[in-house]
Parts: C-alpha cells; sequence; structure tokens
C-alpha cells in the first residue's frame, strides 16, 4: 500500500489533533487515535473528552471531562502547535458536543475550514454500551454533524441519528444522503457489520458521486477500534493535503492491515493493531 509520507528525523511532523474519550484496555478511543496516528507517521495532540472504565468485555462507566477545559485543550494545542486535521470521536454529551464545535469554529476547524474535521459521531462501545448519552443525538445531528469534512458512523450510529436501517446497496446509498444533508461535506457508510457478502466495502458520498472502498472480509471477532483506526488514518492523511476520496482509500487500506494483524486480548474483543507498521519499515 502506499503509505504517507515520513519526516525526514530531527524535522517536525504533520499534526494532528483527536478530540475523545479514553479506553483504559488501550483498543479503542484516543489510544486507537494515538496508535493509529504515530505509526502513520504523524504527530497526535489530544484533547480528553471522557475516560470510560473499559475493557475487552464492555464499558463500565465513564467520566466526562467539563466541557470548558475539553474546548480550553482544543484552544492550547491550535494556538501553540498548529494541526494539519482534527478527528472527533466519544463526546459523551450536547455540553461537550457545543463547547467542541464551537471552538473548532473559532479555531477554523471543519469543513469550509482550513483546517480539516473528521467527526467519528460515536454512540456505544461494539458492546452495545453506551457513550453518548440519548438526549445528545440532536446535538450530534444539528451540531457536529454540519461541521464535519468527512462523517464516518456505523451502521447502528447510522440507525440512531438517520432512522435508516442499512441491509443492502440501497439503504446504503439513502443513508449516504441522509447525513449529506444533515451537513457533512462528505458522509462514509462503513460496511463492516454487514455480515451480507465475503468483502467489506465502505460507501463515500459527496452529494453528487459516490465512491467504493472495498476489502476482502477478514474473519475476526478481534475488531474493537476499527472505526477510531479508520477514522484516524483518514484524518492523518488529510493532514498531509491528500484529498478526501485518496485519503479514505489510505485509511481503508490502513484499517485492513489492522484487521489482518489484531490479536486476542482479555475474554472479549481483541483490538485492530497497527504494529504491523513496525515489522514493515
Ligand atoms: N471483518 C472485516 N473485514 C474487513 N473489513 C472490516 C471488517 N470489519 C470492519 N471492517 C472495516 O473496518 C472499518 C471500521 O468499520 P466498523 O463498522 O467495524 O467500525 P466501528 O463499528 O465504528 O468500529 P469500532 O466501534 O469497533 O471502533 C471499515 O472500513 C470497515 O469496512
Ligand atoms: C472511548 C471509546 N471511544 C470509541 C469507542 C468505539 O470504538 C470505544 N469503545 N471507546
Amino acid at each position: 500500500m502506499k503509505l504517507l509520507p515520513l519526516t525526514p528525523d530531527g524535522q517536525t511532523p504533520v499534526r494532528v489533533l483527536t478530540i475523545a474519550g479514553t479506553d483504559s484496555g488501550g483498543g479503542a478511543g484516543i489510544q486507537a487515535d494515538s496508535r493509529t496516528m504515530a505509526l502513520c507517521g504523524v504527530h497526535a495532540c489530544v484533547a480528553v473528552a471522557a475516560v470510560t472504565v473499559q475493557n475487552s468485555v464492555g464499558v463500565s462507566g465513564f467520566h466526562e471531562i467539563p466541557p470548558e477545559t475539553v474546548a480550553a485543550q482544543v484552544r492550547c494545542v491550535v494556538d501553540d502547535i498548529g494541526v494539519g486535521a482534527a478527528k472527533t470521536g466519544m463526546l459523551a454529551s450536547t455540553a461537550i458536543i457545543e463547547a467542541v464545535a464551537a471552538v473548532c469554529t473559532e479555531v477554523g476547524i471543519g469543513r469550509d475550514q482550513p483546517v480539516p474535521l473528521v467527526v467519528d459521531p460515536v454512540c456505544a462501545s461494539m458492546h452495545g454500551d453506551p457513550l453518548l448519552h440519548a438526549e445528545a443525538l440532536d446535538a450530534v445531528r444539528n451540531t457536529l454533524i454540519p461541521i464535519a469534512t468527512v462523517v464516518t458512523p456505523n451502521l447502528d450510529e447510522i440507525r440512531l441519528i438517520t432512522g435508516i436501517d442499512v441491509v443492502d446497496d440501497a439503504t446504503a446509498r439513502r443513508a449516504a444522503e441522509a447525513l449529506h444533508a444533515l451537513g457533512a461535506q462528505w458522509s462514509i457508510v462503513k460496511g463492516g457489520h454487514l455480515r451480507t457478502s465475503a468483502s467489506s466495502t465502505d460507501l463515500l458520498f459527496d452529494g453528487d458521486r459516490f465512491l467504493e472502498f472495498s476489502s476482502p472480509r477478514i474473519d475476526t471477532g478481534n475488531d474493537h477500534g476499527g472505526g477510531d483506526t479508520l477514522a484516524a488514518a483518514i484524518a492523518s492523511a488529510l493532514a498531509h493535503g491528500w484529498s478526501v476520496p485518496d485519503a479514505v482509500a489510505f485509511g481503508k487500506e490502513w484499517v485492513t492491515k489492522c484487521l489482518e494483524a489484531s490479536y486476542d486480548l482479555g475474554a472479549g474483543h481483541g483490538p485492530v493493531s497497527p504494529l504491523w507498521r513496525l515489522r514493515h519499515p
């Protein structure tokens, strides 16, 4: 696969900011984002929005960071370090979503702004445990998705956000259109949870064109953090100035390699892993 360019030793790499929740098990959330970004060759800055109590079998609780502290992390990183792209993950509440959207707009992050924003509208963990208060879905629809350069929901999130049950290509296209209508510049419908074919296809839509990105379906139950890994890899490529279709092609190839390299961990779902990158420098 074509990898992102590496900065020569001693030179400052491209920076990407993730605004998300932590995963104490190290499989998803901010841990997956920063691991992905580091192995993609970019410097990860982090704004913590929530701390989850999480392992391979589920999420037993979370603690929200005060919205003004989340916004202050974003502001101080952008003011001093500067970022080429940003990504949101678990934001937990309406108040945090509103604070993040306001600070992103203030510092020039988001669609039609200098710094592109990948919005992964995390609602629940893969175990079905909530990571977003139900009342915050309106803020996801009306405040977060409208500032997305790219939005990357999974099928459960699409059902919650749009009411559309994606079961085939026609419903995937309808969902991509509905997400675009909410204000995202580009929408992605991830086919990872559509287990009806031998391939896994993600659909990308910009209001005009549908583009498909396919890989062979990988037979693994160790897919924890796959969505975060895809979105973080897309953000890393965008920070290098790649177009959205090129960045999504890169992210899809990257997450496929990480699914191939996934491993058992704990009694539940192990993580997708970017450590293959260290084996093939
Ligand atoms: N079994 C699989 N084989 C190949 N690709 C897959 C498989 N499962 C998921 N993918 C790909 O991985 C990426 C993440 O998709 P997925 O739907 O699993 O995200 P997610 O549910 O948000 O992940 P998570 O909540 O675990 O972070 C997509 O590009 C999808 O096509
Ligand atoms: C903190 C966090 N963010 C996202 C996900 C979804 O993968 C998760 N399980 N935990």
